[in-house]
């Protein structure tokens, strides 16, 4: 008999109301539950009628799993979910928020920090385009990115994941990487409304709703205080550009806003995001989020349901725990504690993108696209960023005849140092393969180091030493042998609250080795950090300075900037604070007495 939800030439409205109008309870609130790949069997798909599975970071099918069996698992899933009742199709999110990073042999691209100091919208968006299409490649439909924050405070530990402190730079940025990874939405396109441009697309997720770059002191998921008017004013505007851009998707911030959780915050999920703003796409929880808005976490489950449910959240990430939860909001639902009308706005708005997306009538992955992971072209992209994304802050010393960069690819003899110069993952930072990422080279498949990049720039008659930690005794016997000598020191890959750092001073042995190595040798320094670090006391030993970020796989990028086959045109997306004690510290304060101004990055011409 004619199924008018079915019918994909009924209106996208029409087919969300017909299919809601079928649905039972039960299935409506399956709709609202994403759980964890790890749980995801086809039993509890089909029994809880679950309408999404993430990955949580690092969380993969096969250790070095290939793209076919990303495709398979997937597959899978989704084949137990259209054999429900009503057959509606899962959406399958994972974190790909620099590349399709959790996949072996992704393209890892800088992390937004880099991207932030590129200042290239259409650099971003090509970044959108291949991530959407390596994500495709793995069968995934939805990506929990771009992150929007806009991160006020580099002792925070998310704050690599940030374009920038400035709004207007992260606004740019957002709405290109939207567009990149959704497709660019049809003129006329009513605003708020959710779009996805078919099968080589992906959703995505602006997050973390709203203030989470903002928290006192940069401790992660802690509370932003601000006036409502400087909420508005620094962390709002990103959203904006997002719900224009037609966002398929909003997360919601661990974070408080003035000491509410932003997980129940009523004002600004369901009147400001959704009613002002008129974003009608969905709006989901962090990881255990829900059970996380009380300490101890899970205290009052079910009145936190209540809390959040009612707020606005749409779609929970429960990542274990879905059997209580599904029971505990029937419970209420049915007694009236929760409005089944809240219920059905929370489904429609899920149904709403799936169907925007296509995933009724392509729910499965396409083995075709399988060739598009770590595709020769991306890589070249990711290239392309790394170049664009190094800051020059200092190129030769006072009084030098001529600048230290670019580096002659004919010297006899150079030598390179330090723990990120042959380290991919300290390169790639976290987020990578792994949810902390990890240091080392056996973690992210294809990629190219500092040091191999390096290698493969000079001629074949420069001699290339590669000492990590020199000794500064056995140092100063051969110092004159070499030329010049490149140093990259920096942070070990970190995530989240992991990442939070009260002191950012460079971490052992960085320090040491820049002053051994500098102080011996014509020297320049690759700070390879997911932020502005302590810099100060080691400047002047320095013949040198470029600030590399988090650059990714693709580490020719950075030797193509070194020997001058390309120009640094990096400039700081955030301030390079002196000492810590002056932060927070941003561009536009009435106090402001940085080392490097926002902004800042010396120009070269390509040799
Ligand atoms: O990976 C899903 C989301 C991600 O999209 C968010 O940006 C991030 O805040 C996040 N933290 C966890 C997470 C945190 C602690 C333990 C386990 C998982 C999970 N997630």
């Amino acid at each position: 008999e004619y199924v008018k939800y079915k019918d994909p030439k009924q209106p996208i409205n029409e087919r969300v109301q017909d299919l809601l109008s079928r649905m039972t309870l039960e299935e409506k609130i399956g709709q609202m539950s994403q759980i964890e790949r790890a749980n995801a069997t086809t039993e509890v798909i089909e029994k809880y009628f679950v309408g999404s599975v993430l990955s949580g970071g690092g969380s993969v099918p096969a250790e070095k799993a290939t793209a076919s069996v990303w495709q398979k698992m997937i597959t899978a899933m989704q084949k137990a979910a259209l054999k429900t009742r009503l057959g509606i199709p899962i959406i399958y999110g994972i974190d790909a928020v620099h590349g399709n990073n959790n996949v072996y042999n992704a393209t890892i691209f800088p992390h937004n920090i880099g991207l932030g100091a590129t200042r290239d919208p259409t650099l971003v968006k090509r970044i959108g385009e291949a991530t959407a299409h390596e994500a495709r490649a793995t069968g995934i439909p939805y990506t929990f990115a771009p992150c929007v924050a806009v991160c006020r405070d580099p002792r925070w530990g998310r704050c690599y994941e940030s374009y920038s402190e400035d709004t207007r730079l992260v606004q740019l940025m957002t709405s290109n990487m939207v567009t990149g990874l959704q497709g660019d939405v049809p003129a006329k396109h009513p605003k708020g409304v959710p779009f996805v441009g078919g099968s080589k697309k992906v959703a995505g997720c602006a997050k973390h709703f709203v203030g989470d770059g903002g928290t006192q002191r940069g401790i992660n998921e802690n509370n932003t205080v601000l006036s409502f008017h400087d909420l508005m004013r620094i962390h709002m505007p990103p959203y904006d550009n997002a719900v224009i851009k037609g966002i398929s998707t909003v997360m919601i911030s661990y974070s408080s806003f003035n000491g509410v959780k932003m997980h129940e915050n009523k004002n600004l999920i369901t009147d400001t995001l959704k009613n002002k703003m008129n974003f009608r796409g969905f709006v989901i929880t962090d990881w255990q989020a829900v059970d996380r808005i009380t300490n101890p976490p899970h205290q009052h489950y079910y009145h936190s349901i209540q809390e959040t449910i009612h707020a606005g959240i749409d779609m929970v990430m429960i990542p274990y725990d879905y059997p209580e939860f599904v029971a505990d909001l029937v419970k209420q639902v049915k007694q009236g504690q929760i409005r089944l009308d809240r219920v059905n706005d929370a489904v429609s708005r899920i149904l709403r993108v799936k169907f925007t997306m296509g995933l009724f009538e392509d729910p499965l992955p396409d083995p075709r696209l399988h060739k598009e992971l770590g595709a020769q072209e991306h890589r070249a992209i990711a290239r392309e960023a790394v170049r664009k994304s190094l800051v020059l802050l200092k190129n030769g010393k006072k009084g030098d005849k001529q600048a230290m960069l670019p580096l002659s690819k004919k010297a006899k003899k150079i030598l390179v140092a330090g723990s990120h110069a042959h380290d991919l993952g300290n390169q790639c930072g976290g987020w990578t393969i792994k949810w902390q990422g990890e240091s080392g080279n056996n973690l992210t498949g294809v990629g190219t180091t500092i040091l191999e990049a390096i290698k493969k720039a000079v001629s074949k008659n420069t001699t290339v030493d590669f000492v990590e930690r020199p000794d500064k005794d056995d140092l100063a016997k051969s110092a004159g042998d070499y030329e010049y000598a490149v140093v990259a020191v920096g942070e070990p890959p970190y995530a989240e609250t992991a990442g939070d750092n009260q002191n950012l001073t460079i971490p052992a042995p960085g320090p040491e080795v820049i002053k051994d190595v500098c102080g011996l040798v014509k020297c320049v320094v690759l700070l390879v950090s997911g932020r502005p670090l302590v810099v100060q006391p080691y400047v002047d030993y320095m013949d040198a300075l470029v600030a590399a970020w988090l650059p990714g796989t693709e580490g020719q990028g950075v030797s193509d900037v070194l020997f001058g086959d390309y120009g640094f045109t990096g400039k700081l997306p955030r301030t390079w604070f002196k000492t810590v004690d002056q932060l927070p510290m941003n561009y536009g304060d009435k106090r402001y007495d940085p080392l490097f101004p926002f902004g800042y990055g010396i120009t070269t011409k390509a040799a």
